[in-house]
């Protein structure tokens, strides 16, 4: 649909866009990234025809745009300047009108039930409707960038440039512009061709992305292959880390700051984990970073509170995570900062021990309890029932994301393997168990000195996870047979 082919261009004698080729199809959305002065706005310039070419070719639909007049041409595509120099005495309605200019033939004289209709189908549809009769310069910057977009999207054209079209937008605006464009890129088949600073925004919303640097191409493709690392550190001239969005298939990137977080030395000790009936209690004064399958804040986070709870063995789990939040509160924490476990067994039984190593150490927390032991090759086979075994591994170290999941599987393995020297059953099946139905595992880090990026046997990390682990739950079952005993 739009086809831009070795574009230059700039200003007087200086070319700022340099060689520039692509093509976006109907239906579709480009985002255009860049770092500040690369050349963005200077490249929509180019293309809506405000700034004329060196050399290179820019087409819709096959025809050249030196082949159209300056009406047809705006008919064909509809422009949102970065900075507006529109007369501010104007209504609401009366800017948004503007946008119908190419689809007259005389000013106003001509105003039909079609120009009426686009005009307040684009107030709709960026909610302005209740101000119309407002003047623009009474307006918030949000509330006016929406005025334009509107006024864009009333020329009807098949071709939409945009020049951060979220500027001064809150975020719940920025998504609901941004889907209502993508939604008429969709079902009006619109090529959209947009200017973001927002590289997640970017991210999300576009089909194909493209970053320039000194009026460059640096790389061009689905979001997957422009938002990484390497380029954005790159052009971008600063740190960032890569991770994916939590619903879509799209690489999002976080800011990384330039000065190192001010925390002070903190070292994990065994001795400062708080074993009671109640609870096992480990308070960091700095965050730790943690991934864990808990009840309370499972997952990847950073936390300063761990509690392991002992609950009566009839413990409604239904609405667990309201009752644990409760009780996580009544203690005086914050459940933002909490991870917070459950078991029904005796917490005063819990092994917490600790491990030297060249890097530091570690502490490992286990509270096992195998009344209801489940062979897992078996589960298919069983009726569920509650047991836990809660393993915490504290690591003073500086861990990878990799290390983090080997840490959980080297826990896990040294945790079966204890399992089995106990002779410990699946009751129901009657073979050896591997784990309970409910067993969770936290790895929390304090990211401070050697760098560990890897936790499996291999590695001394490892190798203390997986001794540690064994060691610890042995142990704890150990304790757990006495109480039953008893
Ligand atoms: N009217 C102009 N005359 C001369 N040079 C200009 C003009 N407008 C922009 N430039 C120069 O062109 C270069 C690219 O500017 P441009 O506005 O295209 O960058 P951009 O990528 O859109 O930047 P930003 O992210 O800051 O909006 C800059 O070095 C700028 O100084």
């Amino acid at each position: 649909m739009l086809k831009i082919t070795e574009l230059v261009g700039g200003y007087g004698d200086k070319n700022i866009v340099d060689d520039v080729s692509f093509q976006v199809s109907k239906g579709s959305m480009l985002g255009i990234l860049g770092p500040n002065g690369s050349g963005k706005s200077t490249m929509m310039k180019l293309i809506s025809g405000v700034l004329p070419l060196k050399s290179g070719k820019i087409e819709i639909k096959e025809k050249s745009i030196t082949d159209f007049g300056a009406k047809e041409l705006a008919r064909q595509m509809a422009v949102l300047p970065q900075l507006h120099a529109h007369a501010f005495a104007h209504t609401v309605r009366e800017t948004v009108s503007l946008g119908r200019y190419p689809h007259q033939s005389g000013w106003f004289s001509s105003w039909s039930e079609e120009d009426e209709t686009a005009v307040t189908e684009a107030m709709r549809l960026m909610n302005i409707t209740h101000y119309e009769h407002t003047q623009i310069d009474r307006l918030s910057g949000g509330e006016q960038q929406r005025v334009f977009v509107a006024q864009a999207l009333a020329q009807n054209a098949k071709i939409l440039l945009l020049d951060e079209p979220t500027n001064h937008l809150d975020i719940n605006h920025q998504k609901e512009l941004l889907d209502t464009i993508k939604k008429q890129a969709i079902e009006k088949e619109l090529t959209v061709v947009s200017i973001f600073h927002d590289i997640n925004i970017a991210s999300m919303y576009c089909d194909q992305l493209l970053l320039l640097d000194h009026g460059k191409i640096i790389r061009m493709g689905e979001p997957h292959e422009v938002v990484r690392e390497q380029d954005i550190e790159a052009v971008y001239r600063t740190r960032v880390s890569n991770h994916p969005h939590p619903e879509l298939p799209k690489p999002q990137v976080t800011l990384l700051p330039g000065i190192k977080r001010q925390t002070e030395e903190w070292e994990i000790r065994a001795e400062d984990f708080a074993v009671s009936p109640n609870m096992v209690l480990y308070q960091s004064e700095v965050p730790l970073k943690t991934v864990s399958s808990a009840v309370i804040n499972a997952g990847a986070g950073w936390f300063r509170t761990f509690i392991n709870r002992h609950v009566d063995m009839n413990y409604n789990i239904d609405d667990s995570l309201i009752e644990m939040t409760g009780f996580i509160e009544e203690l005086g924490f914050k459940p933002t900062d909490t991870v917070g476990m459950m078991t029904a067994v005796q917490t005063q039984d819990a092994i917490v021990k600790e491990y030297e190593a060249s890097f530091g150490s570690i502490v490992i927390a286990v509270t096992a309890g195998i009344g209801n032991a489940v062979d897992v090759s078996k589960a298919l086979e069983r009726a569920v029932q509650v047991g836990t075994i809660n393993t915490w591994i504290m690591v003073n170290g500086k861990l990878s994301d990799e290390a983090f999941i080997q840490a959980m599987i080297t826990a896990t393995e040294a945790k079966t393997k204890a399992l089995h020297l106990e002779g410990v059953m699946d009751p129901l099946t009657n073979t050896l168990a591997t784990g309970t139905s409910t067993d969770s595992c936290l790895v929390a880090a304090t990211q401070q000195g050697e760098h560990l990026p890897y936790a499996g046997p291999i590695t001394e990390l490892g190798k203390l996870i997986g001794a540690g682990v064994f060691e610890c739950t042995v142990e704890a079952i150990g304790l757990y047979r006495e109480a039953k005993k008893a």
